[in-house]
């Protein structure tokens, strides 16, 4: 065990991101109605080329006068390998106002990718005088993503948060799927002649989830893209909560609902977390450090695990 302490996370609410075109402001406005606790106004890969200029135009109009409630703010800019993400970024920071809270950046493949985003944004908000410092999420989406996970992690103290982004993250190794997350249908196994469906994106999820606990991030499932499929999605999402992530990405209205509620737990769940507590309480009070409660065994560490479940309550009561 290191003697180094795990970080926390920053104490905000991720359960849904609800994404939407730079390149449709009509959409804005009802998004910010939405229950979504983060908002990603896009400029990179649902805004075509042609469109880049006019939809980062809408976004800098939409950030400055868009009600945008208590919600986090960001915006995803255009990949490193184009010629658009530079004035992007000089753009946002120029013209939109503090009310920014973030910067989403696609496809990182390495920590110089953070580091060149990173030296730009704080020459803009020296040059400009900002004063709220812009905070990074990135996505995890291709093969040198996922290989330097945890470099990309470490890379900036502006970073917040870590997704996977399913679609690209697939194109890039290869996988035989157009489908954007979920089941696969050529990915099973057969036992006694039943075929059983594992999950090909666990190992993506797991390593991003160990990067961001390991450096006090974030880790988000990214899109579903059936979003037809509101079974298919909470299936995932499941997986995703149950792998420690604490959201997912919404590519359309109807997954927010299903996102908040897979990622607030439920009253049971923390009834028991508080139970739990309870009984260790009473446990330590009578000079034990391990008990029973239902059966099971209950440890110290047990009480790590109610309190993963009580800070998440903790944030939804706030
Ligand atoms: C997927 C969509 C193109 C569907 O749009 P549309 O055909 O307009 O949907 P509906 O008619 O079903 O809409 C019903 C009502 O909901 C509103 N609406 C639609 N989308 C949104 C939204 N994103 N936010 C808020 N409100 C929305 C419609 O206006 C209708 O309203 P009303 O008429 O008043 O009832 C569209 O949803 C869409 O563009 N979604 C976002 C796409 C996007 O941003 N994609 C990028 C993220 S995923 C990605 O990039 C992949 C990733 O990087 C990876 O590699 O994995
Ligand atoms: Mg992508």
């Amino acid at each position: 065990m290191s003697f180094r302490q795990q970080p926390l996370p920053p104490a905000r609410l991720n359960r849904c991101q609800l994404f939407g075109p730079g390149s449709r402001p009509a959409l804005f406005a009802k998004m910010a109605a939405s229950a979504a606790d983060v908002i990603n106004l896009d400029l990179e890969d649902s805004v075509a080329p042609d469109d880049k200029d006019q939809a980062r135009a809408n976004i800098i109009t939409a950030i400055n006068e868009v009600d945008w409630g208590t919600k986090t703010l960001s915006v995803r800019i255009n990949g490193l390998d184009t010629p658009w993400w530079y004035r992007d970024v000089v753009d946002l920071l120029e013209q939109a106002g503090e009310r920014l809270d973030q910067i989403m950046i696609p496809k990182a493949g390495c920590a110089a990718d953070i580091y060149a985003v990173d030296a730009l944004v704080t020459a803009v908000e020296r040059a400009k005088g900002r004063t709220k410092p812009i905070a990074f999420e990135v996505i995890i989406e291709s093969a040198a993503g996922i290989c330097h996970v945890e470099e990309i992690a470490a890379a900036s103290p502006r970073l917040q948060a870590i997704s996977l982004g399913a679609a690209d993250f697939a194109a890039s190794m290869g996988m035989a799927t157009t489908g954007i997350g979920g089941t696969q249908e050529n990915y099973y196994m057969i036992r006694d002649g039943q075929k059983y469906w594992p999950d090909p994106w666990h190992w993506a999820q797991t390593a991003i989830v160990a990067a961001c606990r390991m450096h006090g991030l974030l880790p988000v499932d990214g899109p579903f893209g059936d979003f037809s499929d509101p079974e298919g999605f909470r299936a995932q999402a499941m997986r995703s909560a149950t792998l420690g992530m604490v959201g997912k990405w919404a590519i359309h209205p109807s997954q927010i609902a299903l996102a908040n509620e897979v990622f607030s737990p439920s009253e049971a769940a923390v009834t028991e977390a508080r139970e739990i507590l309870a009984a260790m309480e009473k446990a330590k009070a009578e000079g034990a450090g391990a008990t029973v409660y239902k059966g099971r065994l209950v440890d110290i560490a047990s009480i790590k695990q109610a309190e993963v479940t009580l800070r998440q309550s903790d944030l939804i009561g706030a």
